[in-house]
């Protein structure tokens, strides 16, 4: 399934169990030798929520959080009939997340995600700016100096404003804010370009993936950075237009709430 482009290859384990995910991730993930995926996500049942989502990078590590995957995993379970409800409550490495899912045609479409409320002092800041808030801090990656705002979004974020993200060699940027060591549990570099109040672009290096054609953890940083930072409006739902599609972001008084497709490409079975 994918959600903005985001692909993931979905297993559920409510009829099997997986043993090896990270390797299965690296093994699968490859777009030339493998089936081609961002990385790959388990279905899992929960004890205190409707399914327990585990999401696995390209490179077998394992992440707290998937904004697009978390709609795909809901839509799995309304579509295959595992959980026949459009509210639904998923167990995620970041707590549990509540799904609103939009139905057409017998099937979910779409998805809006409780994610929580943003940190903007993560645990996971760069280490000389620990404790603090960091909005547009000044640091140097690569002998090139930036102004960096971090976000966790329950996994870490770091948000660049920039005039143009389509000027930007993401193959060298990532690897370098990933390699700054700035950043003790790596990082999802967002490289944001303001549209104006309610609007802006944005292109992304995953942790883990490399770049990706959206991020929805990635979103919601950007918007809330976006906000932080000055540059947008909190009252004003964000549209963060990527390479993939379109996501909305809308940072209420408790959580900020994700909204996007959610698509199935194929089923399948894999022998390994
Ligand atoms: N693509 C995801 C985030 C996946 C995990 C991330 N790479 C990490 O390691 O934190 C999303 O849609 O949020």
């Amino acid at each position: 399934m994918q959600g903005c482009g985001n692909d993931y290859l979905y297993f559920d384990c409510f009829a099997q169990s997986v043993t090896d995910p990270a390797g299965l991730a690296r093994r699968f993930s490859d777009r030339h030798f493998g089936v081609g995926s961002d990385g790959v996500i388990l279905i899992l049942p929960s004890e205190v929520a409707d399914a327990r989502m585990r999401i696995f990078n390209a490179d077998g590590s394992e992440g707290k959080m998937c904004g697009n995957g978390v709609r795909c995993v809901g839509k799995y379970l309304y579509d295959s009939g595992r959980c026949k409800k459009t509210a639904l409550r998923i167990e995620t490495g970041s707590g549990i997340k509540t799904l609103q899912l939009e139905v057409a045609g017998g099937v979910a479409r779409r998805a809006t995600v409780g994610m929580g409320p943003p940190d903007l002092r993560p645990a996971a800041v760069p280490v000389l700016l620990q404790g603090e808030r960091v909005v547009n801090a000044p640091v140097k990656i690569g002998g090139q100096r930036w102004q960096i705002t971090c976000v966790s979004m329950g996994n870490p974020h770091c948000v660049v404003f920039v005039d143009c993200v389509d000027e930007l060699d993401l193959t060298v940027l990532g690897p370098l804010f990933a390699g700054s060591g700035l950043f003790p549990e790596g990082i999802n570099a967002e490289f944001v370009q303001p549209l104006g109040e309610r609007a802006i672009k944005m292109r992304v290096y995953e942790r883990g993936s490399g770049e990706t054609l959206a991020c929805g953890t990635g979103a919601c940083a950007a918007a809330v950075a976006a906000i932080a930072a000055g540059r947008c409006r909190r009252e004003e739902e964000i549209a963060v237009s990527l390479p993939g599609g379109q996501l909305q972001v809308r940072w209420g008084e408790r959580e900020c709430y994700l909204s996007g497709p959610a698509e199935t490409v194929f089923c399948g079975q894999l022998e390994w």
